[in-house]
């Protein structure tokens, strides 16, 4: 049976692919979990906070499938998880500083008007100033062409004050995509999106030099939490480039299986 499910779905898409099929510690992780009022995360620690399998639930109504996992699963406080990191991140960034006189800078470049990716971009600036990373924003509208995002591509990958570069997806259909991020040096490719990178990381004994951020952080959440992994089954579903797939190829390097699915 299924050790963890890390899914791109809501936990009733993951209960119908798993009716029956999770042991009784599985880990579900979801991007959109929505957890039912009576068992909604609260502000508790959280290496502490287990819903232990076979938990009593209120008899009416009756559970359905999601609550039946929810259940079962251990409910992970990302937010606080994300204060320890960027608390970590903020000191670290300050040793450097003092020591070398180094601040690191994140460039992002956002292409078009999607209000969902602004808001990414927005969230990616605050957070860079919360720790003490500088960040470089460039905003192209909707109509750029390929070229005019290539230049400021190649002007941050010579920029000696730019550490990582970022460019948001998607991309307005009219530019190619896989060009753009071919064009990012691997060096400042903090998402790992490039094909060296995504190479490295389906390779045994090949580092990446980095690693995409979602299914990083949601490995990252269960070695925080003490869940050992390490020759345990996992199921991904959905297999975007940024997410699912990302997810399958980190995931193998810990797990003994992985299988990666898509819901219909
Ligand atoms: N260059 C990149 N582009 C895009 C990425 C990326 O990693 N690099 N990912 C997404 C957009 N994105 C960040 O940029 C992103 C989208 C959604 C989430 C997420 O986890 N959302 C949660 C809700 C979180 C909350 O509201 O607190 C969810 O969906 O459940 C993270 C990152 C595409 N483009």
């Amino acid at each position: 049976m299924t050790s963890m499910v890390l899914g791109e779905c809501s936990t009733s898409a993951a209960s119908r692919l798993f009716p029956m099929g999770l042991r009784k510690d599985a880990v579900v992780l979801v991007r959109r979990l929505s957890l039912p009022r009576h068992s909604r995360a609260s502000t508790d620690p959280p290496s502490r906070r287990t819903l232990a399998a076979g938990a009593s639930a209120p008899a009416s109504p009756p559970l359905s499938a999601s609550v039946a996992i929810e259940a079962c699963a251990k409910v992970i406080d990302g937010k606080h998880v994300a204060k320890q990191i960027r608390d970590e991140i903020s000191a670290e960034v300050s040793r450097m500083k003092e020591a070398i006189g180094v601040v690191p800078g994140l460039a992002v470049i956002l292409v078009g008007d999607r209000k969902d990716s602004a808001t990414y971009v927005r969230n990616k600036k605050k957070a860079c100033e919360s720790v003490g990373i500088n960040s470089f924003e460039v905003h192209l509208p909707a109509d750029s062409k390929e070229e005019d995002v290539l230049k400021f591509i190649s002007g941050f990958n010579d920029d000696p004050s730019v550490h990582g570069i970022l460019v948001q997806l998607p991309l307005p259909s009219h530019i190619n995509e896989q060009g753009i991020l071919n064009a990012v040096t691997i060096q400042k490719d903090v998402d790992g999106f490039h094909p060296l990178n995504i190479g490295r990381l389906a390779m045994r004994g090949r580092e990446p030099l980095f690693v995409p951020c979602t299914p990083k952080g949601c490995i990252e959440l269960l070695h925080r939490y003490g869940i050992g992994i390490k020759g345990k089954r996992a199921v991904v579903i959905g297999r975007s480039n940024i997410v699912g797939m990302p997810a399958a190829l980190l995931l193998q390097v810990y797990f003994y299986l992985v299988e990666l699915c898509c819901p219909p």
